[in-house]
């Protein structure tokens, strides 16, 4: 991962669109508009997506179109001004359906479809070098199964395409970062994930992701699977059998790792980053919870492993408000999250963030 360098990547920051159905479009257009975001900041920003949708959404919203965009078609309006490549197009002709369509709320195979390619193109950008970073809005796994992408989410589908790099999510905010042992699967599947391998392989990748945010000595907790981290023995072996080893091997190669530590007071440890500057999750819920639950506005989903940088909102497509229009007529979706991503991706991207434009997180680049 890219997490941080010493001189800046080239090229724009692409940010996809996300379910058309979703908060997505919205979101982003209010993050392009934002006084707090700097304008060299704007400038790089190259939303992926298409122009009729977000022509639509800015009317309604009334914002400005974003400055720059990579027209994608999923409407018939927007193929009808996007210039795609017979490659960009091909076998989604059929899918492309009239704006009035597309419906806030609804769970639609063809939004869906337009999502998984937004997030494609976007990331083949930044494979081929010609973004910088990426920054995802939400996609509906749901809109995105039925469109026959059979992904269980962004992480994996960029991993797939970045040659099945071995990629971890991280949930991050100016008090606490957390990396998740195994993401979307089931809890009893999750449990049989959480082996030495895996545990080391995730604690090895969280430190390499943290040396180069620029953390010399990244401090890493290890929070275990059972309550109380098994009460040695007493409450599963898990802990003993798998976390501790894994701890072990990964302080034989030299990483600050430590733990297992009692799951529901590991992150009251580590935040603020006195203790602490990740905490290894044994599954998605143990670690996205206190991450969420300190404010869906702040937090920065990031995946580490990937051969470039990627960040996104830590919120979903939010279809209960997609569309409404609020007292003020101005939507629901609150932008924070990911203007939140849109900085995080720049540091990590070595781009000043705040360049000309307050930066209300302040500090370094971190991941
Ligand atoms: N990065 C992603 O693509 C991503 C992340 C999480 C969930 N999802 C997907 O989103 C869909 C819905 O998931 P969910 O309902 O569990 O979570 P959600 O985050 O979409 O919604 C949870 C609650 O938070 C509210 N909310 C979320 N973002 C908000 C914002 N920016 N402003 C105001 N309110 C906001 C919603 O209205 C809802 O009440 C699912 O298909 C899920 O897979 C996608
Ligand atoms: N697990 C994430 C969350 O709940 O915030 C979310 O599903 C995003 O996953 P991807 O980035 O893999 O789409």
């Amino acid at each position: 991962m890219a997490d941080s360098i010493a001189s800046p990547i080239a090229g724009p920051i692409a940010v996809t669109l996300g379910d058309p159905n979703g908060i997505g479009p919205e979101i982003v257009l209010k993050a392009c508009a934002a006084p707090a975001l700097a304008p060299a900041l704007r400038e790089r920003l190259l939303v992926v997506g298409d122009p009729a949708l977000l022509a639509r959404e800015a009317a309604r919203l009334s914002l400005p179109m974003p400055p720059r965009i990579e027209p994608l078609a999923c409407t018939t309006e927007g193929a009808a001004t996007a210039v795609e490549s017979a490659a960009a197009t091909a076998g989604t002709a059929a899918r492309t359906a009239p704006l009035a369509e597309f419906l806030p709320g609804r769970i639609d195979a063809r939004a869906g479809h337009a999502a998984w390619r937004f997030v494609v193109h976007a990331a083949r950008m930044a494979l081929a070098g010609q973004a910088a970073a990426v920054v995802t809005a939400p996609l509906s796994k749901e809109a995105m199964h039925a469109a026959g992408h059979d992904y269980p989410g962004h992480t994996e589908l960029l991993a797939e395409l970045a040659d099945g790099a071995d990629v971890r999510m991280m949930l991050a905010n100016d008090e606490l970062r957390t990396v998740l042992v195994s993401i979307h699967l089931s809890l009893r599947e999750a449990i049989e994930r959480v082996t030495r391998q895996n545990v080391l392989s995730t604690i090895a990748i969280t430190h390499t992701a943290l040396l180069r945010a620029g953390i010399a000595r990244p401090r890493i907790a290890v929070a275990g699977l059972n309550p109380h981290a098994g009460e040695s023995g007493a409450f599963g072996r898990e802990e003993l059998e798998a976390i501790a080893p894994a701890v072990a091997d990964a302080r034989a190669r030299g990483i600050d790792a430590s733990g297992p530590f009692a799951p529901d007071t590991v992150f009251m440890r580590a935040r603020g980053f006195r203790k602490f500057d990740a905490v290894v999750a044994m599954y998605h819920d143990q670690g996205l919870i206190p991450v969420k639950y300190l404010g869906l506005e702040e937090g920065v989903n990031i995946t580490i492993g990937l051969p470039f940088v990627r960040t996104s909102p830590d919120h979903g497509t939010a279809f209960d408000i997609a569309g409404r229009p609020g007292p003020d007529g101005r939507g629901l979706a609150d932008p924070r999250s990911m203007l939140a991503a849109i900085r995080r991706a720049a540091e990590l991207a070595g781009i000043s963030p705040c360049a000309g434009a307050p930066h209300p997180a302040g500090a370094a680049a971190r991941p």
